[in-house]
């Protein structure tokens, strides 16, 4: 592919990777000059920022991005691409050059760490669409989008910790798994899906589109982002001793078959919390709020290299 025949607005989060996409910026800026890229850059300034660019870019006609950071850099320019009503979102490109921490999404789609590995993966041209989830957090309005998996509970409540982890790479979130495990307290909820309503103590809900969260685990049984529907795995009143037990089934994904686990495929989900103190809602490892949830399916929303 003609890279010289696109604009191209490259997205560089100076923080993702503990910093090493700030670190690592004149060396891929030479790569995407030497690959004959014609783009335009910006740091992200604030945690939200990619939002913004997003939205900015597109109405300046710009139509191919490059994200340069983690999931939750991916996260953020998704959600400006879902977010805007310029363009059909699936005319909305991105290639990705993963420097995150845990980088999750990428391993799904099998786009490799390298740096001219990756330049090489988005100048070929080639591009696939997936799915996005959509998630109304209490019925407002403003949803929030994710391209990899969602959670509540347990795993909120890791990303609520495993940011101060970063520093000692993707077992930040093993870690921060670990030392959870202590203060974390099961909630009372009300999961509606297909039909079916399920109640009861429970450590976390995990909505999954892709195959990997949290540095590498594998937390439901059968995601595909190309197939239209959510992977949803309740996982019930695990207690600690049961996690520490189930450690390593939670990276070879085998603890979607341990008997308090409950595993389905569906288009939609609701989420009610039945307890005073809300646990955390997460979404592509960001922390997104807490409360009631709505999960939905929008086909084939989001265009990337691969
Ligand atoms: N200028 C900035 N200052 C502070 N935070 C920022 C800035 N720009 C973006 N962020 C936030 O940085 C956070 C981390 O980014 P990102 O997820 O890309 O890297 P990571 O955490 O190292 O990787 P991963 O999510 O793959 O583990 C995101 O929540 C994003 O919103």
């Amino acid at each position: 592919m003609d890279t010289e025949t696109k604009t191209w607005f490259v997205i560089v989060n100076p923080t993702s990777g503990n910093g090493s996409s700030k670190k690592y910026w004149p060396e891929i800026k030479g790569l995407l000059e030497k690959n004959l890229f014609v783009f335009e850059f910006a740091f992200t300034a604030h945690s939200k920022h990619s939002i913004q660019l997003v939205h900015d870019a597109i109405q300046k006609k710009v139509r191919n991005f490059i994200c340069i950071g983690g999931d939750g850099t991916l996260h953020n320019i998704v959600n400006g691409i879902m977010t805007q009503n310029k363009v059909p979102t699936c005319e909305i490109n991105v290639g990705v050059i993963p420097i995150g921490t845990g980088n999750d999404w990428v391993k799904t789609h099998h786009i490799p760490k390298d740096f001219e590995a990756a330049i090489q993966i988005i100048k070929k041209g080639n591009l696939a669409s997936q799915d996005i989830g959509r998630i109304s957090v209490n019925g407002f309005e403003t949803p929030v989008f994710f391209n990899n998996l969602a959670g509540i509970g347990f795993d909120g409540f890791v990303v609520s910790k495993v940011e101060k982890y970063k520093h000692i790479g993707a077992l930040a979130y093993l870690y921060g798994t670990i030392v959870s495990l202590f203060s974390f307290k099961n909630f009372k909820s009300t999961v509606t899906v297909n039909s079916e309503i399920i109640s009861g103590k429970t450590l976390m809900i995990l909505i999954g589109l892709c195959k990997y969260s949290g540095g590498g685990m594998q937390l439901t049984e059968r995601p595909d982002p190309f197939d239209g529907l959510l992977d949803v795995t309740i996982a019930q009143d695990l207690n600690k001793f049961e996690i520490i037990k189930n450690l390593p089934k939670l990276f070879n994904g085998t603890i979607t078959k341990y008997k308090k686990v409950r595993t389905f495929k569906a288009s939609s989900v609701t989420i009610q919390i039945n307890e005073k103190n809300w646990p955390y809602i997460q979404a592509d490892g960001e922390l997104i709020g807490k409360g009631n949830i709505e999960v939905s399916i929008i086909k084939k929303a989001f265009s990337f290299y691969c």
